[in-house]
């Protein structure tokens, strides 16, 4: 079953979309200012907490504070943690000790960034162009990949069968394509789950 992500929900607005449309995750950027989609630490509950509890809320963050993971997993604001910046194997060990499982996020530029995501100690891996680019990147690259991923980057409501169909990855993981000047729409993320759940009849 090919399970779909919707990323960077944000606003009380967003949190009733995916209660309506059901993604099998609901990621959020925490803490990290240099993304419009960025929710802090502090707030983070009064999001997750209108969250219908059948769908795993999903910390993404950047080379952060460890501490501040922790209390975010301890307090059950979040129930799976993505680590999207240059964490290493300890530190990902270090997250996974919480007690939420880890997925730890790889940009793809060549081939040779394929061996440390096949290597990493985290629970999943997920291979992106960027952070919340909106960019694809050479879907070619991962021929040689043989390691369940989750496929980001770049996927939308035109993409997606396509992106499935050619690289069979175990989940999606959608944000600027399920968005409409930059606000969550809920009729693409309604596509992209359709589509999703298309493919794998
Ligand atoms: O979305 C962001 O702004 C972001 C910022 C910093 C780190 C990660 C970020 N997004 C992570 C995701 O999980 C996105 O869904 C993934 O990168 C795909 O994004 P997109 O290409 O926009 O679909």
């Amino acid at each position: 079953m090919i399970r779909i992500k919707i990323c960077g929900l944000r606003r009380l607005e967003d949190i009733a979309i995916a209660n309506r449309c059901h993604p099998n995750y609901a990621g959020f950027i925490v803490d990290f200012p240099k993304s419009f989609r960025s929710v802090e630490p502090a707030a983070l509950h009064t999001l997750t907490d209108r969250l219908d509890p059948a769908i795993p809320a999903v910390g993404v963050f950047v080379d952060e504070d460890p501490a501040v993971i922790e209390q975010l997993v301890r307090t059950n604001t979040i129930q799976m943690v993505q680590l999207h910046g240059h964490e290493t194997p300890a530190m990902i060990r270090t997250v996974q000790s919480f007690g939420a499982p880890v997925i730890k996020a790889f940009v793809i530029r060549s081939e040779a960034d394929l061996q440390p995501a096949i290597d990493s100690p985290a629970d999943a891996i997920l291979l992106d162009a960027g952070q919340g680019s909106g960019r694809t990147f050479d879907w070619s690259l991962l021929k040689q990949m043989d390691r369940p991923f989750i496929l980001a980057g770049g996927l939308n409501p035109d993409n997606l069968s396509e992106a499935i169909q050619t690289l069979r990855p175990a989940a999606v993981d959608i944000s600027s394509g399920a968005e409409t000047n930059q606000i969550k729409d809920e009729q693409k993320i309604k596509q992209c789950i359709a589509l999703c759940r298309k493919e794998q009849l």
